[in-house]
């Protein structure tokens, strides 16, 4: 995970930024197959200049990544950019395959009234469902892990690990540790999550990207610099976590209203 700061309003400079990150990722040993950047990397929250800055269709994003991740092999979760539609302005994440093929594009469906996106942004209508390999996945955007509901939709689809993309700011970062945990042990899923450091006009983000293990157990943490958080994903502890404590098929689904 690029754990990255993000420069106000200014998707060149965070353009050049994240082809700077790849440039470190490329000393990393072992190399990795899975790369996350965060939340709108290419704008920041920077809604009120949506209008000028936002990439039209994602075409800006879409080239960039697709070449991203063919040039260094790897699944590339592109965090999320600002992507204007002809309807309006999405928080739109896109999933690249090592060689650049756009696999799946995600929209951010719960807006977050605190940072005013219901004010500049257009609600997603779909969940993600795509794979990793052989490794189905599913993928929200910040505000999106408060809603257990989404996630749990992605696991009764099989998903096997939740990747969350972040601009997640103080002063909560209690809630951003505890719903991950939370919803890696209760989906029995791991949670890949990619948080921005740095601070815009109005926030300061706090980093601690997380790993959690389908068992809720933190593999890696960043701190609250830039850096880059790596760990190990199995689809074996998966499968063992879900044999041991057998919840899918213990649900009562006629007894829930949700
Ligand atoms: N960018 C976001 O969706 C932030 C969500 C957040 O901070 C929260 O507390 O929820």
């Amino acid at each position: 995970m690029i754990q990255m700061d993000i420069v106000f309003g200014n998707p060149e400079e965070n353009r050049r930024r994240v082809r700077e990150w790849f440039e470190k990722i490329k000393e990393l040993t072992p190399k990795p197959n899975i790369v996350l950047l965060p939340e709108l990397w290419d704008t920041g929250y920077d809604l009120k200049r949506l209008g000028e800055i936002a990439d039209p269709d994602g075409t800006y994003a879409k080239e960039m990544l697709a070449e991203l991740a063919q040039q260094y092999g790897v699944y590339l979760i592109g965090g999320s950019i600002a992507e204007q539609k002809a309807e309006g302005t999405y928080n739109t994440s896109f999933v690249f395959t090592p060689d650049g093929q756009l696999v799946h594009e995600y929209r951010k469906a719960h807006l977050f009234r605190l940072m005013e996106e219901e004010k500049y942004l257009q609600a997603g209508q779909e969940l993600p469902d795509f794979r990793i390999g052989d490794m189905p996945a599913f993928l929200q955007i910040c505000y999106d892990i408060r809603f257990p509901e989404g996630i749990r939709t992605g696991a009764l689809t099989g998903a096997e690990v939740l990747f969350v993309v972040a601009e997640w700011p103080n002063p909560r970062l209690v809630h951003w540790r505890q719903l991950l945990i939370a919803r890696a042990i209760e989906n029995q899923m791991y949670v890949v999550a990619c948080n921005r450091v740095g601070s815009d006009i109005n926030n300061t983000f706090f980093g601690h990207s997380l790993i959690i293990d389908p068992w809720g157990e933190v593999i890696a943490e960043g701190g609250e610099e830039e850096g880059i958080v790596t760990g190990t994903i199995s689809r074996e502890l998966v499968a063992d976590v879900r044999n041991r404590i057998p919840i899918f098929s213990d649900r009562r689904p006629h007894l829930y209203t949700l």
